[in-house]
């Protein structure tokens, strides 16, 4: 008995656990995972249990359920991962937490990400999307749009943690950050020479790495406004500072939740457009008109333009719904607890389904169709629009990746032009959903008309 409730009057959710140990976690990776949501959900409805690796697991596919679980009775829950990704990131980045630690540092991290800090990054963005725009198009070859977002979006990353960085550091974090990368989505073992061990060796170099660069922040004793200088200076109400180890870990927390999540919807946005080329003209003509105004785009963008692209921004939120780069999320039963008369036991997982409910054609009419119009006159309904999850662990870092998206955007397209190079069509997970084979494509540079 908790509260005053008798839970053994409450039953499970409906559904099945397949077979036992492996339960359903084949007919989940056998299959386009939204397949197995969406026929779940048909079956079941919005609530329904299973068993995935190794765990019983409650999958939510409504607005009300998953806000429950992320926002009203989000302290009846926590975040939950598998411990060999844990060690790869740092124990103590923020997004493995609850309560006071997690609280703390994630007002840090909001602070260093709040437009008013990352408007000031808009001309070293800019620097960075142009002369990797360049770099592709002087290559004459074609490239993996993917691969080369993800550069763009780390490049980003260390920006607006550490502002500008030495060369030599930023190429001794990237090379070990790529090691750390493969190894996340690889087969944890112990076994020397593996992905997730180089992995593992890569991780405790950047903590050598992360720590130099520690030591010499200290040492000159600059305020410096970006994340790194929020770190240092915190101090909680006993006066404590944040240790090494959990500034390093929550760098490399911030570095992985900002890198394939922008990267991703970056290249469904170039996907999207590629495929619409009324679309990408209109999206064109708003842009070239703030490139007009820019003097031919001499002057560089302000905070105020990017916040005034109604219809790039339009195609940026339709990428979000449908790409769903995030299509779910995990957490974890800390008591027993009832919904809707459904018991959901004490460490039993739970899955709040944020594709499902952004391919809901209840919310979203037809859900299939890349229409960034359904975002024009009306607002989604309240917590049915989720790319940046909902509650105490939403992303921070929202504001930072769409304006990424959008200097990116402005840039390209107002001085670009680019054709996917592969027939191949579909989605590849990896885990998230990217377009096959990270969209190979080729871009070369717009001969401007002299006027
Ligand atoms: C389009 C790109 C992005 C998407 C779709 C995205 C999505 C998300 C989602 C859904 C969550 C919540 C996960 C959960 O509740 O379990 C999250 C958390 C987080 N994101 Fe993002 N994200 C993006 C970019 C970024 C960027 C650029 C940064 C930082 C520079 C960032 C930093 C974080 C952090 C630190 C958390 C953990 C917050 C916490 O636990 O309190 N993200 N993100």
């Amino acid at each position: 008995q908790k509260n005053g409730i008798h839970f053994k009057k409450f039953k499970l959710p409906p559904g099945s656990m397949g077979w036992p140990y492996v339960g359903e976690t084949l007919q989940l990776y056998s299959e386009d995972p939204n397949i197995f949501f969406v026929t779940k959900q048909k079956r079941y409805g919005e609530i329904f249990k299973t068993h995935i690796l190794g765990c019983p697991c409650v999958m939510l596919a409504s607005p009300e359920a998953a806000r429950f679980v992320l926002v009203t009775h989000a302290h009846l829950f926590k975040p939950t991962y598998p411990k060999s990704k844990e060690r790869l990131i740092g124990p103590h980045a923020l997004f493995f937490h609850r309560g006071g630690y997690h609280a703390r540092l994630r007002r840090l991290v909001q602070n260093s990400l709040a437009p008013q800090t990352i408007k000031k990054l808009i001309p070293d963005i800019q620097g960075i999307a142009v002369s990797t725009l360049e770099s592709w198009a002087a290559s004459g070859q074609g490239v993996n749009t993917f691969y080369e977002m993800k550069k763009l979006s780390f490049d980003v990353g260390i920006l607006s943690i550490f502002g500008h960085m030495e060369r030599g550091f930023r190429e001794m974090l990237e090379e070990n950050y790529r090691k750390v990368d493969k190894g996340y989505n690889s087969f944890p073992t112990n076994i020397p020479g593996t992905a997730y061990q180089q992995a593992i060796l890569a991780r405790k170099r950047l903590n050598r790495i992360l720590g130099e660069i520690i030591s010499s922040r200290k040492e000159k004793r600059l305020l410096e406004k970006d994340m790194l200088g929020h770190f240092l200076s915190f101090k909680d109400e006993n006066d404590k500072k944040l240790s090494d180890e959990q500034i390093a870990d929550n760098i490399i927390g911030v570095l992985f939740a900002a890198q394939d999540t922008t990267a991703s919807v970056i290249t469904w946005v170039l996907k999207f457009l590629h495929d619409d080329p009324q679309l990408l003209e209109a999206v064109k003509a708003e842009q070239m008109a703030i490139y007009d105004t820019n003097n031919g785009g001499k002057m560089p963008l302000t905070w105020e333009q990017t916040r005034s692209m109604p219809l790039t921004h339009r195609v940026v939120m339709e990428s979000l719904r449908m790409a769903s780069i995030i299509s779910f999320t995990f957490r974890e039963a800390v008591v027993d607890v009832e919904y809707k008369g459904y018991l959901i036991p004490k460490g039993w997982k739970v899955m709040p389904l944020f594709r499902n409910i952004h391919h809901n054609p209840e919310f979203f009419p037809n859900p299939q169709e890349f229409d960034p119009s359904r975002f024009e006159q009306v607002a989604p309904k309240a917590n049915t629009f989720m790319p940046f999850g909902n509650g105490v662990h939403a992303c921070p870092g929202n504001e930072l990746a769409k304006l990424e998206a959008l200097i990116l955007i402005h840039h390209l397209v107002t001085n670009f032009r680019w054709e996917v190079v592969s027939s191949k069509s579909g989605i590849q997970y990896g885990p998230f959903p990217v377009p096959q084979q990270g969209l190979p494509a080729r871009f070369w540079k717009e001969p401007k008309q002299s006027q």
